[in-house]
């Protein structure tokens, strides 16, 4: 039953902007709870005195009608048309059913509810067009109270009290809902806008070929360290710059394709053998891996970096046209930082490009420590 008359005040609704969507959802909404809130007192018209309240019963007929169609309008696209259709079916709604059967009844409480949606439903609510129509409904409500006390078919006064208590709680369920289905929305455009923050966050710091952290990640990572342009003192930290050997060829021999393969391969293996949580693993550049170890010294980081390349080595990549080995191989400079020395992060990764180039010359397929 929701989910149908979801679907129904969602019509028109497909495919325009959250703004428009809230206000074509809004304007749907009040047809549908305002052609239902009127069903209870149709029931009363209908079952105690036809004979005296057909007039009011068929001008609610026709105020329904109007609210249905408000949905099949915006279907249609014609939003604003929608929403004052709406607006000014129910003021007059209220206005007519008010006149006939008097202000006892409390019909025109349900002005609050109009009131109170406003704001909510113009798109660029100028204040000065909220004001004008809420000093319209105020009058609407003045002179339903003032002028059309009596009615000119009153109810008996034993069902005053009754139907009055029935307009009060319409009015507050009207309100209630409205408010509710407001945050609900509220609620959705918010998850909304945090997932999409979330989803580019992450495309901003991943390198959409291979899945690791990129540069942008990398320099995240630097700039969230305690020193200005460094990284986080007191501790010793490695830093190792890998590249694959005679990529160029790879590329002209296998193909693009199979050289994207092969980038994404190695860097699985990275990731493999990289495994504690505060290490990072970034594709610093084209066929260029970084890894930055914290709290790793010189030591431990060769072993991690031999680990690194052996890896690589025995995933026994074919590379027919490399001048080192049957197989894609990879080089790589270390540079590491004992807890004393300055730590900018510019001079760490200088001396282990350095490194990285001194392993190039010395062969490639190796590990050199940056001096
Ligand atoms: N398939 C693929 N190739 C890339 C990508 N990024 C960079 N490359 C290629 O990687 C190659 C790097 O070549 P070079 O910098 O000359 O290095 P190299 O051939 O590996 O030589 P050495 O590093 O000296 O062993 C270039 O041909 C780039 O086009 C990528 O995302 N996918």
């Amino acid at each position: 039953m929701i989910s149908a008359l979801e679907r129904f005040w969602l019509l028109g609704t497909q495919g325009k902007p959250a703004r428009l969507v809230r206000q074509i959802a809004l304007s749907n909404q009040i047809g549908i709870l305002g052609a239902l809130a009127t069903l209870p007192y149709q029931v009363f018209y209908l079952l105690y005195d036809i004979e005296l309240y057909w007039p009011v019963f068929v001008c609610n007929l026709v105020f329904m009608a109007v609210y249905l169609a408000v949905p099949l309008i915006n279907r249609r696209g014609d939003h604003s048309r929608a929403r004052n259709l709406v607006l000014i079916n129910g003021c007059t709604q209220i206005f007519v059913v008010t006149f006939f059967i008097g202000g006892g009844a409390g019909i025109h409480l349900f002005y609050f509810a109009i009131g109170s949606i406003q704001a909510l439903i113009f798109r660029r609510h100028h204040s000065w067009l909220l004001v004008a129509v809420l000093a319209g409904v105020i009058a609407l409500f003045m002179i339903c109270e003032f002028v059309f006390t009596e009615g000119v078919t009153p109810l008996p006064p034993a069902m005053v009290p009754f139907i009055f208590t029935i307009s009060v709680i319409g009015t507050m369920a009207l309100s209630g809902s409205f408010s509710h289905l407001f945050r609900t929305e509220i609620d959705r455009a918010e998850e909304r806008l945090i997932r999409n923050n979330r989803d580019l966050e992450k495309l901003s710091t991943t390198d959409q070929l291979t899945g690791l952290a990129n540069r942008r990640s990398l320099d995240q990572f630097l700039a969230s360290a305690d020193l200005p342009g460094g990284i986080a003192s007191a501790q010793p930290l490695s830093v190792l710059m890998c590249d694959v050997d005679c990529f160029k060829p790879y590329n002209d021999y296998y193909g693009h394709q199979a050289g994207d393969d092969c980038l994404r391969r190695i860097a699985q293996t990275l990731t493999d053998v990289v495994r504690r949580p505060t290490d990072l693993v970034v594709r610093y550049g084209g066929e260029e891996f970084v890894v930055v170890l914290p709290h790793t010294a010189e030591a431990d980081a060769s072993v991690i970096a031999e680990r690194v390349r052996e890896a690589v080595d025995q995933l026994q990549i074919p590379h027919a046209a490399s001048t080192v080995a049957d197989h894609v191989t990879l080089s790589i400079g270390l540079s590491a930082l004992g807890r004393e020395e300055s730590r900018r992060a510019a001079q760490v990764f200088s001396r282990a490009d350095q490194a990285l180039y001194e392993a190039k010359t010395q062969g490639r397929n190796r590990v050199v420590v940056g001096t």
